[in-house]
């Protein structure tokens, strides 16, 4: 069985005017595609498997890339945490953030750019749980465990919110996914359309209004 939550092809979403959605971008969305209440009961399963899979004995170096993995991030780490002083058991969590940027509207630019984020160095010898917010093709996350293999790390696990289903996908697949997703630029639970939607708790499909809305212009 697989591992994830898979989002049919043909999955229509539910009615925007089902659930709380910002009135400023009421205009903007086709469709509600995950509600935020699943993200979370979803989330809270991830945080299960991953203290299961990782064990107690040693601490974990949480690395969050920003900006899109944010609030996954934060409540992933909340489940474990709560998981954490739960049990006779516990494991300690430290946290480091890396920036990267890749996209424009809603087309790779095909640079992978570090923007920002904390020394690497911290990783060296630890075991490392990197937190994604979507896999597309696969080539940033290829990407930073390039970079993060320089700090000769003892053991690193990526967890993504979600992975696309994309014929441009270059085969990698992390180690926990929450959801498998169709083919559509989506937003929401701080994933953005050139920064916008970061403000919105479900993860919706934009539609062509938005895009063009929110569009950068394209440069010479
Ligand atoms: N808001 C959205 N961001 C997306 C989406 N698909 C990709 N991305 C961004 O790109 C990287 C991953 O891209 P990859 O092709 O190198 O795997 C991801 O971290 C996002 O920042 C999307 O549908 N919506
Ligand atoms: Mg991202």
């Amino acid at each position: 069985m697989a591992d994830y939550v898979k989002i049919a092809d043909d999955e229509k979403g539910f009615d925007l005017s089902m659930f709380c959605v910002p009135k400023h971008y009421e205009d903007d969305l086709e469709r509600v595609y995950i509600p935020h209440g699943l993200i979370m009961d979803r989330t809270e399963r991830l945080a299960r498997n991953i203290v299961n899979d990782f064990g107690y004995e040693e601490p974990i170096v949480a690395l969050c890339v920003l900006k899109g993995g944010y609030r996954f991030f934060g409540d992933l780490l909340n489940y474990i945490s709560a998981l954490n002083r739960n049990t006779d058991r516990s494991f300690q969590m430290s946290v480091d953030f890396i920036r990267l940027k890749s996209y424009q509207n809603d087309q790779a630019t095909g640079k992978i750019q570090v923007i920002g984020g904390d020394n690497l160095e911290n990783l060296r010898g630890k075991n490392v749980m990197i937190v994604e917010d979507i896999i597309d093709t696969g080539k940033t996350m290829l990407k930073l465990l390039d970079l993060v293999k320089d700090y000769n790390p003892k053991k690193v696990r990526v967890v993504s919110l979600l992975v696309k289903r994309t014929p441009h996908s270059v085969g990698y697949r992390p180690d926990y996914i929450g959801f498998e997703v169709p083919d559509k630029f989506v937003v929401g639970y701080a994933l953005d359309y050139n920064e916008f939607f970061r403000d919105l708790n479900h993860v919706c499909v934009v539609n062509e209004k938005g895009k063009e809305k929110y569009a950068i212009p394209k440069s010479d």
